[in-house]
């Protein structure tokens, strides 16, 4: 049975660089405000609490949603839960297969053509040579590449690469999907292939955690949502009961 499990988990993050300008915004606290805390760590050194003792369970068949201001820490939860960013404090237990739908450049290598980085990416995934050789066709048929994958991914254009990064990462069904945002660069084809693939794996995968800024997104993909503010959840609950306190709390920020 898939699942994850968060227990007050923090995540942080050393500043190594610092300006010497204070922000003048004021010094009330206000309801809303951007960004972790700001702290100083060992040896005075600044550091960023992007996330703080955050406690988490989600089960199969869960569809949930982080939602929360620019800062909030919902792409440092998707990075933690993906294995990408080491918990300072707390537990992370993930069980289950874990694909995360962003940085889909990372996994490509601009030395190796276009085929060759699909049996690359089939070997990392443990698939034999036949299961990879089984899938390329649906590669070819997505990517829409043509010749071009016979040539080396460095030749790509941005979008080229962005179309056969985002074919490979959704080559295979995973058990828990992790999408940050919705993947921007591409023409208006490619974005509604994007679309129709998204839609597959998420009625495929066991659960489903999503960070967006977009209600509509989050209203029409989630049965739960976790609001995210200054890296500590806020509320976590039933994606209309959060978002019915978000809407009031971004029409009253003062109070
Ligand atoms: N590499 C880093 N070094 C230092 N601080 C970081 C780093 N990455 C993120 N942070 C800080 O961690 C906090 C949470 O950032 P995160 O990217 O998780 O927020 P987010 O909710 O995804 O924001 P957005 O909606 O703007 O994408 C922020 O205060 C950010 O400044």
């Amino acid at each position: 049975m898939a699942h994850i499990r968060l227990s007050n988990v923090s995540v942080e993050f050393p500043v190594y660089k610092l300006g010497d300008r204070r922000a003048s915004g004021g010094g009330q606290r206000k309801k809303f405000a951007s960004g972790g805390q700001i702290f100083r760590g060992k040896a005075s050194r600044v550091m960023v609490r992007a996330l703080e003792d955050v406690n988490l369970e989600i089960a199969e068949n869960e569809r949930v949603g982080l939602l929360g201001l620019n800062g909030a820490g919902k792409t440092t939860l998707l990075r933690t839960v993906a294995g990408l960013r080491p918990a300072a404090r707390g537990v992370v237990d993930t069980q289950g297969g874990v694909q995360a739908l962003f940085n889909i450049h990372a996994g490509l290598d601009g030395g190796r053509t276009g085929y060759e980085n699909i049996f690359y990416m089939g070997m990392l995934r443990g698939l034999s040579k036949k299961q990879t050789e089984d899938i390329i066709p649906d590669i070819e048929e997505f990517t829409e590449l043509g010749e071009y994958l016979n040539m080396p991914v460095s030749t790509y254009s941005q979008g080229m690469q962005v179309r056969l990064g985002f074919a490979l990462v959704t080559a295979i069904n995973p058990e828990i999907l992790l999408l940050d945002e919705a993947i921007g660069t591409g023409d208006a084809v490619f974005i509604q292939k994007v679309r129709a693939r998204f839609q597959k794996l998420m009625n495929t995968a066991s659960i489903v955690l999503i960070a967006s800024h977009s209600l509509d997104v989050l209203r029409s993909t989630c049965n739960r949502l976790l609001w995210l503010d200054r890296g500590r959840v806020k509320i976590d609950d039933t994606t209309d009961n959060v978002l019915k306190a978000y809407m009031e709390a971004l029409l009253n920020p003062d109070a």
